[in-house]
């Protein structure tokens, strides 16, 4: 099938652009961004002049309408995506291909079944041909940080799927990545779980300071996490607004639920996704 808006060549992902572009401070840009999926059944815009920016250290949420093309905006940062028009810039260098300094966790954990959660975790050192003692350093702070101290010799039967989101969280910053990026990575888990998973990476997050770009179909998730909440428009999705969330930094789940400025940012954010939801 041939598509407008190419995966790109397996292996590519060096910069072409010598020159840094963008701004000092912003890690991820996307400056007017397009992407057209076509073929011989079907011709998709799934993006439109997308315009982003994402700052170090910010956690930024994408929040829209079901095939508004949130994904494929993750996708576009990670070069496994070109766009049709428009530019993507992570860390000043525009996206040619796949690039290496990013982390993915996605809704499903996709662990092997055969290998322990630390050894899940590792498999990130081996393809990458990291420093084995000090992958396996990092496997072993990242484990007690998420809580999983105790279960890294478990197999993923033997893991609940709050756990094994864990493992697929410490797997996607072993590296240390310049940007994370998760794809309703709670959205298969329980209510309760997905709770006591976003306090933990909202805690991670303060940890690491790694910069974050979710895309969640949660309000709360997006609020309760988040530096700012960018709001898509319905196909072809376009960035409709973006919601600075001005709460502390220090967030207690319960309290923050009922805090005022949570409330205003969850309730402007329903609105224009109403809004989304009744537009032609
Ligand atoms: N590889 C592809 N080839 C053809 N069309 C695609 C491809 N990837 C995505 N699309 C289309 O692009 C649009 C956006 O898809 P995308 O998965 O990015 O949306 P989304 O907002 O993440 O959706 P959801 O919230 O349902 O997961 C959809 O119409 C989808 O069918």
């Amino acid at each position: 099938m041939s598509v407008s808006a190419h995966r790109t060549p397996a292996a590519s992902g060096s910069p072409a652009d010598a020159e840094p572009l963008g701004r000092a401070g912003i890690v991820a840009e996307f400056h007017d961004v397009s992407v057209r999926f076509s073929s011989k059944k079907r011709d998709v815009l799934a993006l439109r002049n997308v315009g982003l920016e994402v700052e170090h250290g910010e956690f930024v949420s994408i929040v829209g309408p079901s095939g508004c093309g949130k994904s494929t905006l993750l996708k576009l940062l990670a070069g496994l995506l070109l766009p049709t028009d428009g530019r993507v810039v992570l860390r000043r260098q525009r996206v040619v291909g796949p690039r290496s300094d990013i982390g993915y966790v996605f809704q499903r954990a996709a662990l092997l079944e055969w290998r322990t959660a630390r050894g899940n975790i590792l498999l990130q050192a081996e393809m990458r041909r990291m420093d084995s003692a000090r992958a396996a350093r990092r496997a072993d702070e990242l484990i007690e940080m998420v809580g999983l101290a105790g279960f890294q010799d478990a197999l993923p039967h033997e893991l609940s799927g709050g756990m094994q989101q864990r493992v697929a969280l410490c797997r996607a910053l072993l590296h240390n990545p310049s940007v994370l990026l998760m794809d309703e990575p709670f959205g298969a888990l329980d209510a309760l779980t997905r709770e006591q998973m976003n306090v933990e990476l909202h805690r991670v997050w303060k940890q690491t300071g790694t910069t974050v770009l979710l895309v969640t179909h949660s309000i709360a998730e997006a609020v309760y996490l988040s530096n700012r909440v960018a709001v898509m428009t319905a196909r072809p999705g376009t960035v409709a607004a973006e919601i600075t969330v001005h709460l502390p930094a220090e967030r207690d789940y319960a309290a923050t639920m009922t805090q005022p400025q949570f409330t205003a940012a969850a309730g402007r954010i329903r609105e224009l996704l109403g809004a989304e939801s009744h537009a032609e």
